[in-house]
């Protein structure tokens, strides 16, 4: 099922006579030349950076074959990078996330961790909810034994106004099944060995 699917009783139009409304609101002449094509850009760019209402996550969690791969031990994609824009602001937040699943039976293309992390960066977002998002949504679409996710995000919200620390940043972690074992854990806080570099600018 489609969450929050593009309202019906809002047109394109609408969306760029509300553009114009805000460029007016901060100053701008909305009609001038530079101007005049702003509101259907970000109406095409809101398309690109929300698209992930249009997308469930179980359809892009592909499984191979029945089963018989016989892998019971950690899945690790590093360092996936992403963007997102905050709930709060609609401004982005960015950094890169860490997921890991340990499969009870069905493994996923490895591809198929970064679009999982794809789906649910392309909505408004809070980092923590995006974090546990993906954890559940590997537990409950592979029965998997565990999953876990880190991910380490910028917000120019925190960087652009409001407080101003541009040098911040901000580290969630969400752990089910098996990654609450501490040895389990253990493996996966060392293989994903946070590094400041990481960032990207
Ligand atoms: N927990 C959490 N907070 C976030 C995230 N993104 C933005 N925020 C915070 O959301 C909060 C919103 O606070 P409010 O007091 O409602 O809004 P505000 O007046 O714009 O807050 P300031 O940013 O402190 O100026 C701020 O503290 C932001 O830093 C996120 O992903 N997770
Ligand atoms: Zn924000």
């Amino acid at each position: 099922m489609t969450q929050n699917a593009p309202s019906k009783t809002v047109s394109a139009d609408d969306v760029r006579a509300a553009v114009k409304t805000i460029l007016t609101y901060i100053g701008e002449n909305p009609d001038r030349e530079g101007l005049e094509e702003t509101p259907d850009r970000i109406l095409r760019s809101y398309n690109d950076l929300y698209s992930g209402y249009q997308q469930e996550p179980a359809s892009v969690l592909k499984t191979f074959g029945d089963g018989g791969e016989d892998v019971d031990e950690m899945i690790l994609q590093r360092n996936i990078p992403f963007f997102s824009m905050c709930e709060h602001h609609m401004l982005p937040f960015f950094g890169v996330a860490h997921v890991a699943y340990v499969p009870e039976s069905r493994i996923v293309g490895l591809s198929k961790l970064a679009r999982l992390v794809e789906v649910y960066a392309r909505r408004l977002q809070v980092q923590e909810r995006m974090t546990s998002q993906i954890t559940r949504a590997l537990m409950e679409t592979l029965n998997a034994r565990g999953a876990a996710c880190v991910i380490q995000a910028s917000h120019l919200c925190m960087f652009q106004r409001g407080i101003k620390k541009h040098s911040s940043d901000t580290v969630t972690s969400s752990l089910k099944g098996c990654f609450r074992d501490p040895e389990t854990r253990g493996e996966f806080l060392e293989l994903i060995k946070l590094d400041a570099s990481v960032r990207q600018f």
